[in-house]
């Protein structure tokens, strides 16, 4: 049964523990294998001019730099102040090319000194995260191939058949905690990118460092590049990927399979997150390696747990007990890895609350693709999603695919949630029509990616379909200003809410597999991190400045329920016995003292 019980913490203590990420940290020493310029052309290790002198003496780097030490204070204002006069001196200049030059200067930083990127990061959360994830990623993976300086994280390609277990030893880490795997062939809602989808992984990656507090010395974004079957990328003549057309079946899978047992033997602890497959592989990966390996697909699992707490978010928005959620109807346009996971989870926490009646919930959520609703009378028919499919005489009125306006105005739905990649979709008329909807707050989600793909905006949103809406979207939006005082939120519903937590929960518990169970904590606990007051404002997700809060909660809960499932086996000197003995809050202690924080530890050279 669904539990709306607060997280292990109050909101009270949200910047208290906070201020505890900026003190428990202090790093022990750290070993170095190399010396002089060796370390100064290692991000991992470079404090550029912040070197103290004596470490210069010890590294081998007298004279390799000017002489003044300048503290890592100093560093990081002289770094915000040149972003802050690029900011300034690009005003007015085109969305997309201040979008890219923000992205280069923060890449820039991130090639040459990872303590600095990512301290920078963490503070700034909030303004960076457009940067180097939705949607400027988007805008970096289509221009990857002329953007491209210096490669980060690992390539395997189909030439690489046969050899992957040996390559797997070429990466320099002992250890890697967290990989994040695409194969290009559904970049955000940007499509088949090829290989130069990698930024997905590098993007997500950071949001891992900065919202989990993964150590990025033991994170590896990697692309699988099986070709691509974007004609435009093959004619490109700057494209760096496999000039070939995507391979297919079997062919496809050997080198999946290959590349997940390479890690397997190399990292057995190791978590892979499936991110940005094409559907048909989405799911095929999915049910084929998470009983083996210790892995899910962001897309189908951490979405749905995302839009589910946003939906739970909607009940209690318009007043009603969680209890309510079986009451309302739920149309969703987009029928791929991302929509069929939402309603997946939904059915199954909704069937829950009603008593296991799959069949009566199921009637009361809606599935839309390019070609309309589906109903039983479709032909061809993908097997994912026939579940939903619709008998037509339960849906009086409507027809084998319906356009989105027939269908809002036929069924008049609590929710309207959009996952099909395609922008404006809910146009002026569908948005006008959610004025009838049968809902006090009715529910506006255009959650594709990147903004230009969103299925509207939300200026659109409040202004057509009306003040008492709840809206999110997977890109961020500002705040809408509705007049007299009143602030149309809007709600970032995207998975970041939920796979840091997921991959940092699964880490410290040990587990050896991602259960249902243990996403379903995370959903969970996300649902019930907002308080009443929040949510009566429309505000259902926390704000990104404390992601690191959200996720040390959420890892919280998906390592209790690995506890619960019998599941853990522990990490480090914290054996399963003792996390067993850990209460709520002492979980959340131990997942938060186990973030990795950005400041320079002491430098000692090892041959
Ligand atoms: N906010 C978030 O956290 C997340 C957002 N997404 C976004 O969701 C979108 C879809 O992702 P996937 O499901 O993986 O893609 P997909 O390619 O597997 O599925 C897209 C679906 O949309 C349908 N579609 C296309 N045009 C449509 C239209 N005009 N009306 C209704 N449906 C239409 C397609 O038929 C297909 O069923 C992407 O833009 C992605 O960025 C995906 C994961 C997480
Ligand atoms: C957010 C995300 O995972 C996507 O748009 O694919
Ligand atoms: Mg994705």
């Amino acid at each position: 049964m669904w539990r709306l019980a607060r997280c292990a913490s109050s909101n009270l203590s949200r910047s208290l523990r906070r201020r505890c990420f900026y003190t428990a940290a202090i790093p022990g020493p750290c070993i170095v294998h190399k010396r002089g310029t060796d370390i100064l052309h290692d991000p991992w290790f470079n404090k550029d001019t912040g070197f103290p002198l004596t470490e210069r003496d010890r590294l081998g780097l007298r004279g390799l730099l000017p002489p003044r030490v300048i503290s890592f204070e100093h560093q990081y204002d002289r770094f915000m102040e040149s972003y802050r006069s690029l900011e300034k001196n690009t005003q007015g200049q085109p969305h997309g090319s201040v979008s890219l030059a923000k992205w280069r200067i923060l890449n820039r930083l991130h090639d040459r000194n990872e303590t600095l990127y990512y301290r920078v990061l963490i503070d700034n959360i909030k303004d960076f995260a457009p940067i180097i994830y939705t949607p400027t990623v988007g805008l970096v993976c289509q221009n990857y191939s002329g953007l491209f300086r210096r490669p980060r994280g690992m390539y395997f390609s189909a030439k690489d058949k046969g050899e992957m277990m040996s390559m797997i030893y070429n990466w320099p880490a002992h250890q890697v905690d967290m990989i994040v795997l695409t194969d290009g062939s559904r970049i955000l809602g940007l499509g088949d990118l090829g290989v130069q989808g990698i930024g997905i992984p590098i993007g997500k990656l950071d949001i891992y460092v900065a919202a989990a507090g993964i150590n990025p010395q033991r994170i590896l974004p990697v692309m699988l590049d099986v070709g691509t079957n974007n004609q435009k990328l093959l004619e490109d003549p700057l494209y760096l990927g496999l000039r070939q057309p995507r391979l297919e079946g079997e062919e496809y899978l050997s080198i999946v399979d290959e590349f997940m047992e390479a890690v397997h033997t190399r990292w057995p602890k190791a978590i892979v997150q499936f991110e940005d497959f094409q559907m048909k592989w989405a799911f095929e990966t999915l049910q084929r390696y998470r009983k083996r390996f210790c892995m899910f697909n962001d897309d189908i699992q951490g979405t749905a747990g995302v839009a589910l707490a946003g939906l739970l978010g909607t009940v209690r928005a318009q007043g009603q007990p969680l209890s309510d959620f079986v009451n309302q109807k739920i149309v969703v346009a987009g029928a791929g890895s991302a929509g069929l996971g939402v309603l997946n989870m939904a059915i199954e926490a909704l069937s829950r609350m009603s008593g296991n009646n799959e069949m009566a919930v199921k009637n009361k959520c809606y599935l839309l693709d390019k070609d309309g609703l589906i109903t039983k009378e479709r032909k061809n028919i993908d097997p994912a999603a026939a579940p939903f499919a619709k008998d037509l005489k339960d849906v009086e009125g409507l027809r084998e695919g319906a356009s989105p306006i027939e269908v809002v105005k036929k069924l008049k739905p609590h929710v309207l949630l959009g996952l099909s990649g395609v922008g404006g979709i809910f146009n002026e008329e569908v948005l006008k029509a959610m004025r009838e909807s049968d809902s006090t707050k009715p529910a506006i989600f255009a959650m594709s990616n990147p903004t230009m793909n969103a299925e509207c905006t939300a200026a659109d949103a409040f202004k057509y379909a009306g003040p008492n809406i709840v809206f999110g979207s997977g890109s961020p939006f500002e705040d809408v200003d509705l007049g007299n005082g009143k602030v149309g939120h809007v709600n970032q519903a995207n998975n970041m809410y939920l796979f840091p937590g997921i991959g940092l929960g699964t880490l410290l518990s040990g587990a050896h597999i991602i259960t249902d169970g243990m996403l379903q904590a995370a959903a969970e606990c996300l649902a019930s991190y907002m308080t009443d007051e929040e949510i009566q404002k429309g505000i259902l997700y926390p704000s990104i400045d404390s992601i690191r809060d959200i996720t040390a909660e959420v890892g919280a809960a998906v390592l209790r329920a690995a506890v619960e499932e019998d599941l853990a086996e522990g990490h480090g000197d914290v054996g399963p016995r003792e996390l067993k003995h850990m209460s709520k809050p002492e979980t959340v202690a131990y997942v938060s003292r186990n973030m990795w924080f950005p400041v320079y530890s002491p430098l000692v050279h090892e041959k």
